[in-house]
């Protein structure tokens, strides 16, 4: 009969040294393989994500789009939302605003992405023509779109998050919804014909104001349009909060701070001031915006069943778990 050691390949030790050494190596082992599954299960994961960020989206094929942003036929509660906004939001009020959101006194609650999501869950917007559910209802019908489609990750988390601004009505000293939602668009020059309900800006004082009210006001023509001052709301707030404590790259971060600056994005109005580079931001802007705006529907999403795909995907771009509102 052969020897032990001559199936092993080597002699068999029987001393505690060498168990120990043993038992390192198979814990070495054992880390090896749980790192290959992770490797496995995150290229698993990706491998639903092929599309390229801006190719055309398709979730929405059977939309009748033309249903969506009718303004005209829209309720008293959108309508009286925009003649208080448009008159509220001035250089004055933005500035202060600004100072707000940057003062070193400022408490700012720290919380995680998933809490946050939560706490939207009581938030009705008043802007909104489009949907009467709540706020943490649109953010998972924005992402699952996305992941529909196959786009990127980072950009099933700008679905995931982009609304989140709107948690500055319970933290940030907000007035009310007029200076939290709706959408966008620059102060300190001429209020544009094709923001909606443009004749509603008349009660606002800036629009007679010698510089404010005048097309270029205190911008250069090809300034670039990060450099507008813009409506102070939750696009401007998010983009602030998340620039320094995310990994989301420069087009998720541009989705965000311009997702509600319909008049640039998807009219045309304020080209005059674009610089270079501007063009591949308004195209990130574009690619996103149907995923915000045609995926709203009645349908209500269970959110426990999506919660443990949504987790994981915080985690990869959020590695410090809790967030600096
Ligand atoms: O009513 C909506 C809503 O407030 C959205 O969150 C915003 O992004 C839109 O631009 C706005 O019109
Ligand atoms: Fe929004
Ligand atoms: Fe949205």
């Amino acid at each position: 009969m052969m020897a032990p050691s001559a199936v092993y390949g080597g002699p068999i030790h029987h001393d505690g040294a060498a168990l120990e050494a043993t038992s390192d190596a198979i814990d070495d082992v054992n880390v090896l393989k749980a790192r290959a599954a992770e490797k496995k299960r995150r290229l698993e994961l990706r491998q639903g994500s092929s599309a390229d960020f801006d190719a055309d989206s398709q979730f929405d094929a059977t939309k009748d789009k033309s249903a969506f942003r009718q303004y005209e036929a829209a309720c008293d509660r959108v309508k009286n939302f925009y003649i208080e906004q448009h008159a509220k939001q001035t250089v004055a009020y933005n500035l202060t605003a600004r100072q707000r959101f940057h003062a070193a006194s400022r408490v700012r609650p720290e919380l995680s992405v998933w809490d946050a999501i939560e706490k939207l869950n009581t938030l009705v917007d008043e802007s909104d023509p489009d949907t009467e559910l709540s706020q943490i209802q649109h953010l998972l019908q924005s992402a699952e779109a996305i992941r529909r489609d196959g786009k990127p990750r980072w950009m099933q988390l700008v679905g995931l998050v982009h609304d989140l601004g709107k948690l500055m009505l319970f933290f940030d000293g907000a007035q009310g919804q007029w200076d939290v939602v709706g959408d966008s668009f620059p102060v300190g020059c001429r209020f544009d014909g094709r923001c909606i309900f443009p004749d509603t800006f008349a009660a606002n004082p800036d629009s007679v104001h010698p510089v404010f009210g005048t097309e270029l006001g205190i911008y250069a023509p090809g300034c670039g349009i990060r450099n507008l001052i813009m409506s102070w709301g939750h696009d401007e707030y998010l983009y602030l909060v998340l620039r320094d404590q995310s990994t989301i790259p420069p087009e998720g971060l541009a989705m965000i701070r311009y997702h509600s600056f319909y008049p640039w994005h998807h009219d045309g109005a304020y080209r005059e001031f674009m610089a270079d580079g501007d063009e591949k931001l308004l195209n990130a802007v574009r690619a996103f915006n149907p995923y915000d705006l045609y995926s709203k529907s009645n349908e209500v999403l269970i959110v426990e069943e999506l919660k443990p795909y949504y987790l994981e995907l915080i985690d990869e771009f959020f590695p410090q778990r809790k967030i600096k509102w």
